[in-house]
């Protein structure tokens, strides 16, 4: 069983940047000493094992399943299940079942937070665990554009009617800043994130800049010290765990 508080990752459009604030985030609460688990049911775009350059499974002991442990978060992910960058072809009640061994069959051990990468939208997934985790913590991954804060606002109505907290918007890839000394330039506009936040009666918790994954990097998805998004998940984090102890 799952212990510890959940915060569910949501957005309306994908390729918004979900799974890399998913992860980056598990990672910072884990640098702040919690313990945390990072599940990924971002049943089509499943990019965690890449994201943390994962090649093995988890294992099994005694019929339940041992959660992959990476950069001190315990992973399990969609992507473990399918082999070799397959598509997917499960139809909604298999997901479900997928799901609710996640949740069930896995050994957790005791936690203090559980990250979900959920899939973008409003789909099967997203009810699936609506039904299995009732009231979660929620954040709200968008850009600035005017059109993904627009299908933004349908996944947060949804969060708020079924009983979930969102927590606040990210607003990723929110400008371009050459260096620390020079200006930050808002390629895709100002203000939306904002104005989104206020319409679903929460806050924007975070702005992240637009960051080019370093070539060559083992890990290209993952934002280490010295990094000014490094910094930002930091900041991010530790905001949450203000926001909900
Ligand atoms: N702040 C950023 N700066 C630069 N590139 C970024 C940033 N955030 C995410 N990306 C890149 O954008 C792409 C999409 O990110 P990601 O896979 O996290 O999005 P997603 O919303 O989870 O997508 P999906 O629809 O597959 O669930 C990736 O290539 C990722 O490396």
């Amino acid at each position: 069983m799952l212990s510890g508080k959940v915060i569910s990752v949501i957005s309306g459009k994908g390729g918004v940047g979900k799974s890399t604030v998913s992860t980056n985030l598990a990672l910072s609460l884990a640098k702040l000493g919690k313990s945390v688990a990072l599940i990924d049911v971002d049943i089509y775009g499943s990019s965690i094992p890449n994201m943390l350059t994962i090649n093995y499974g988890p294992k099994t002991m005694n019929g339940k399943i041992v959660p992959v442990e990476s950069h001190g978060v315990k992973v399990m992910s969609m992507g473990f299940i399918v082999k070799n960058n397959d598509p997917v072809v499960l139809r909604g009640p298999m997901l479900g079942k997928v799901i609710e061994q996640f949740i069930n069959d896995v050994l957790w051990g005791e936690l203090d937070y559980v990250v979900i990468d959920m899939p973008p939208g409003t789909g099967d997934v997203a009810l699936d665990i609506n039904r299995l985790i009732p009231s979660s913590y929620q954040i709200l991954v968008t850009t600035p554009h005017p059109t993904a804060s627009h299908v933004a606002q349908r996944a947060g109505k949804m969060a708020n009617a079924n009983n979930h907290q969102i927590l606040g918007v990210v607003e990723n890839m929110a400008y371009f800043q050459p260096a620390e000394s020079e200006p930050k330039y808002y390629i895709f506009g100002e203000g939306e994130s904002d104005k989104l936040a206020d319409s679903l009666g929460t806050q924007l918790i975070a702005q992240l800049p637009i960051m080019a994954p370093i070539k060559g990097e083992v890990e290209p998805s993952i934002y280490h010290e010295g990094t000014p998004l490094y910094e930002k998940y930091m900041e991010l984090a530790r905001k949450i765990e203000e926001l909900i102890g």
